[in-house]
């Protein structure tokens, strides 16, 4: 006999059941109950009195005779901001647009999906050692080792190998060009990246920032510099990305035509602290969920990173070194020391 033929209310519990079980969104709220009962409201400071447009590069420039005024402009916004935006930077609107589009659908899955994923080379959210609201990111993500090594992350799922290859290997061109342009900056090696870094050694990153409704908003991505030489960040229209600059945070105004470009942590090293890695941070939106695609540019394990400088400021370091003192500090002290471990 069909119970809820007979009892509605049976057939509103089974509804409901059915509608938890299609829920893309992790369970925010029922994992970290503890905190929200013991902290109505994150004391973490989400404002930020201005919204900035990047400097904004146009890569089209580089075949043209402006070519040294954009790599100029390049090198400054590297060391002024840490951040700038690209156009023209020759990814197709096509392959951006069909990886978004993928990329969505891969999220919208019922979140008991996306658990056949899980683990820390994979798909993640939350934070699984917060012990306080501004420790946590109310965001999921798929990490992704572009190393053929690894398993296809997606077992389960619909994004297809072929728009990830294709994404990583465009977003790869692009990064070489722009670390060549830096290096030539500082009057560098320019071989360096294509001697460390090749498509194997570096990661892709889809990130889903959920509607947020814990009242005052929480941190969409806790505030962080990137562990990488450069990162470069596709986004939507949604926004939510700050910056520090000059000891405030900075909204970035999202451009649809353009690709955010970041200087990590290993480029900072290696210019001797010319080359900036800015902290930055993403803030949850109450209505809209947001995504974005990160692309990271890592060398291998055994690189050794050591800036050219007469007086260097930083000792060299192996990049296995900077990740394992970046993963021992989170686990022991829970957060992220970073560059300043490595000061001379
Ligand atoms: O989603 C964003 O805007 C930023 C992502 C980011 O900072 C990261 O993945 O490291
Ligand atoms: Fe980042």
């Amino acid at each position: 006999m069909n119970m809820a033929l007979i009892y509605p209310m049976f057939q509103a519990a089974q509804t409901r059941q059915v509608l938890k079980k299609m829920d893309p969104n992790p369970p925010f709220m029922n994992t970290y109950k503890k905190l929200f009962n013991t902290q109505p409201s994150c004391s973490c400071d989400l404002v930020s009195e201005e919204e900035c447009e990047l400097p904004l590069i146009d890569l089209s420039l580089l075949h043209t005779e402006n070519a040294s005024r954009c790599k100029r402009e390049i090198a400054a916004a590297s060391l002024n901001w840490g951040f700038f935006q690209v156009v023209n930077h020759g990814i197709s609107t096509e392959l951006l647009d069909r990886a978004r589009s993928e990329q969505v659908s891969l999220f919208r899955q019922p979140f008991e999906n996306k658990c056949k994923d899980f683990s820390a080379d994979a798909y993640r959210w939350g934070a699984p050692t917060a012990t306080s609201l501004h420790q946590l990111s109310w965001s999921e993500a798929y990490h992704i080792s572009l190393s053929q090594s690894h398993d296809h992350p997606f077992k389960h799922n619909t994004i297809t190998r072929k728009t990830i290859e294709e994404l990583a290997a465009s977003l790869s061109s692009l990064a070489h060009l722009l670390a060549r342009v830096l290096a030539e900056g500082l009057g560098g090696d320019a071989a360096y990246f294509e001697d460390n870094c090749n498509r194997e050694t570096c990661y892709l990153r889809l990130n889903r920032y959920p509607p947020c409704p814990v009242p005052g908003g929480l941190f969409g991505l806790i505030p962080h510099t990137d562990s990488d030489f450069l990162t470069i960040l596709c986004q939507d229209q949604v926004g939510g990305l700050q910056l520090m600059k000059d000891g405030r945070w900075i909204t970035v105004k999202p451009n649809p035509s353009a690709l955010v470009v970041n200087i990590g942590d290993l480029f900072q090293a290696w210019s001797n602290g010319v080359y900036k890695s800015v902290e930055h941070r993403v803030i949850s939106n109450p209505n809209q969920e947001r995504f974005s695609v990160a692309y990271f540019m890592c060398p291998s394990y055994d690189s050794i990173i050591q800036s050219q400088a007469e007086t260097a400021i930083y000792r060299r370091f192996s990049f296995r070194e900077f990740r394992q003192q970046v993963q021992e500090d989170v686990k022991l002290i829970g957060y992220k020391v970073g560059l300043s471990r490595f000061l001379v």
